[in-house]
């Protein structure tokens, strides 16, 4: 059942396991429980009004003497691509702006800091068909593109950082494409970009045929709440990309994502999870949602029959927590937002108890990893 029949783990199990067993196996899979935040009733009733999900949790830190608690408000997005992809180019990117509007207006009235859209969130992910046109006419400048300008307005409008990761047209370069976040400060202004360090090469994932491994390394944004990176989808995989936002201080990897099930789903609430822990960091995962069809057959290159979509996208957005607890996920098959207050002190807090950047032998890494991408080098097993 990878499609839209099953809602999601957390209501199979709040259906299915009685009270005192769910608390436990709650414990057990999600770690310390986050407090549930009481959302204004007026955002409840926009969501429901809208069509989408509205879920908000809390994470908490021990009271310090010399710092004030730091507390952020992320808001996670998740969505279908509301037009079919067979229509034109500016009406569905213009369909997802207004549905953005009417989402982030909900996230502002939970009192959302921070918000993240998924990946590639004008478009319909249409990599799989390896297609040049349409889908190269998504592509937009990162500096004054249509959606930077509409991200521009609604930062300026709610104070938010807004977190938006397109499809870039970098015409400075030679006009080339790359699959980019941009990060703009409450105030409107673009802090800056961010591109996808590790561009996937599996199943209908073909995304190298559009655009190469990002560019820009690991940079972190210092934004009015928080340094914040952004880790593009299939870098999830990779510990040491997570690790390298991490050395440069991020207390908030975004992971704007966009994954189906039969691929992925069981590796979903592991990766980010881990990374949230091993980085002693907040970790927020994105999915979309839903199914995207289109226009032309492809094939996945496998002998398997030629078909028109790419498979279920199952949403399940959450939030993972330094101390390894995590929210409950967003539904597999809904649109949705996921509000997560986050102390971000409980990232020290986190790192003075278990020490894993103290204890991490670098150097010892540094020097073997130097070694071992030298084209002569020789693994070191040991052999009688
Ligand atoms: N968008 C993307 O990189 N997807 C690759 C598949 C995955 O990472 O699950």
């Amino acid at each position: 059942m990878a499609g839209s029949g099953f809602e999601s783990l957390e209501r199979c199990l709040e259906k299915h396991l009685p009270l005192a067993e769910l608390q436990e196996v709650k414990r057990v899979l999600y770690g310390k429980e986050t407090r549930k935040l009481d959302l204004p009733s007026a955002a409840l009733e926009a969501a429901s009004r809208g069509d989408f999900e509205l879920q908000g949790y809390a994470f908490e830190a021990a009271a310090e003497q010399q710092r004030r608690p730091r507390t952020v408000r992320v808001g996670l997005v998740q969505n279908r691509t509301p037009l079919p992809a067979d229509t034109a180019v500016v009406k569905q990117v213009t369909a997802l702006h207004r549905r953005m509007e009417a989402v982030v207006e909900v996230a502002a009235m939970c009192g959302v800091n921070i918000i993240c859209f998924q990946e590639a969130w004008t478009m319909p992910f249409a990599f799989c068909t390896r297609e040049k046109l349409p889908w190269t006419e998504f592509a937009e400048s990162v500096e004054d593109g249509p959606t930077t300008k509409f991200c521009q307005e609604l930062a300026r409008k709610h104070g938010m950082v807004v977190v938006s990761p397109i499809l870039e047209r970098d015409s400075a370069h030679g006009d080339v494409l790359w699959n980019t976040a941009v990060v703009i400060s409450s105030s409107g202004a673009v802090l800056g970009k961010t591109r996808k360090n590790h561009i996937p090469r599996v199943g209908d994932f073909n995304e190298s045929t559009y655009y190469m491994e990002g560019n820009l390394g690991h940079p972190v944004f210092q934004t009015q709440f928080g340094r914040i990176a952004v880790n593009i989808c299939y870098g999830r995989h990779h510990p040491l990309n997570w690790l390298m936002y991490s050395l440069n201080g991020a207390e908030i990897i975004f992971n704007p994502s966009a994954t189906i099930g039969a691929l992925s789903e069981s590796l979903w609430p592991l990766e980010a999870r881990n990374a949230a822990i091993a980085n002693h960091c907040f970790t927020c995962a994105i999915n979309r949602v839903g199914q995207e069809h289109f226009p032309n057959e492809f094939t996945s290159g496998d002998g398997k029959k030629a078909h028109r979509d790419f498979g279920y996208f199952y949403g399940s957005s959450y939030v993972a927590a330094p101390d390894g607890s995590r929210t409950p996920g967003l539904s597999r098959t809904r649109d949705g937002v996921l509000v997560a207050e986050l102390d971000l002190n409980l990232c020290r807090q986190v790192n003075d108890i278990w020490g894993f950047k103290m204890t991490g032998r670098y150097e010892m890494y540094a020097r073997e990893l130097a070694e071992a991408v030298k084209p002569d080098y020789t693994p070191k097993i040991v052999k009688e």
